[in-house]
């Protein structure tokens, strides 16, 4: 599903060119689900802001489906991101100005789902996450961990080929946090591709495979447990 060949991300610091990636080299398969664990500033989110087409490299190349991303424009990348992939943001970036329902519904109006089959998609998702009394609220109303499941609701709620998490569980209380493990594993047994970034060594234990990295290198890439097989997608 994705191929990075040799991919850099350099950014200019004053007079300086910092290096956040060197020369990565990765390979994930469709139905993985990866962990990308490491010290602070080790460049985890920025690694995982390029898979999700939310920022560019500065070299090399990204393969999406054979799709040479590297070479696209932003609004072909923003499409591809749009179609297949679900992203929770470790600061949530919900949108202040809609409410609870109105942010987990974005993901279907971008995909043209018919108004009826949105209400029953989106009362099932709040249910799940019981958030259902929340639902005309908006995201100034709630607290960080309410917030954080609303992101990881609208990350999952239009069935994405690919879930990125930016430490999705960071906010929560343990039991919330299982919560979404769980269902990160069940979407995964589902065949969802998942690639997360955590520092939680118990988060980690949901997924097939570690990826260390420090200081822009991947330092060790070790697959944990097979691949499950895929019941649905
Ligand atoms: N736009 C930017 N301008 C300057 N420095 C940046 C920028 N983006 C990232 N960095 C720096 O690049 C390094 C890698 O950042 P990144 O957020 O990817 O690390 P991380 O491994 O996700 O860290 P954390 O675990 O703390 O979230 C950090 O030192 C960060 O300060």
């Amino acid at each position: 599903m994705i191929v990075l060949k040799d991919l850099e991300k350099s950014i200019r610091s004053g007079l300086k060119k910092v290096w956040l990636l060197n020369q990565i080299n990765l390979e994930i398969q469709e139905g993985e689900f990866v962990t990308i664990m490491g010290p602070s500033g080790a460049g985890k989110t920025t690694l995982l802001n390029i898979l999700g087409m939310l920022e560019t490299s500065s070299g090399g190349e990204y393969y999406f489906y054979d799709e040479a991303i590297h070479r696209l424009n932003e609004r072909r990348r923003n499409e591809i991101h749009k179609e297949y992939m679900g992203f929770v943001f470790q600061a949530y970036h919900l949108i202040d100005d809609l409410t609870v329902y109105e942010n987990i519904e974005t993901p279907l109006l971008y995909r043209n789902v018919k108004s009826k089959d949105r209400k029953s998609i989106v009362a099932d998702v709040l249910d799940r996450f019981n958030i259902v009394a929340k639902k005309d609220l908006f995201p100034d109303q709630l607290s960080g961990g309410q917030q954080q499941l609303v992101g990881v609701a609208r990350a999952i709620i239009h069935k994405p080929r690919l879930l990125l998490a930016d430490e999705p569980t960071g906010n929560l209380h343990s039991k919330q946090g299982e919560q979404i493990m769980d269902l990160f594993k069940e979407l995964n047994d589902q065949g969802v591709t998942i690639v997360q970034v955590t520092h939680s060594e118990k988060n980690a234990e949901y997924g097939t495979r570690i990826i260390e990295l420090v200081d822009g290198n991947i330092k060790n890439d070790e697959v944990i447990r097979e691949i499950p097989k895929r019941i649905e997608v």
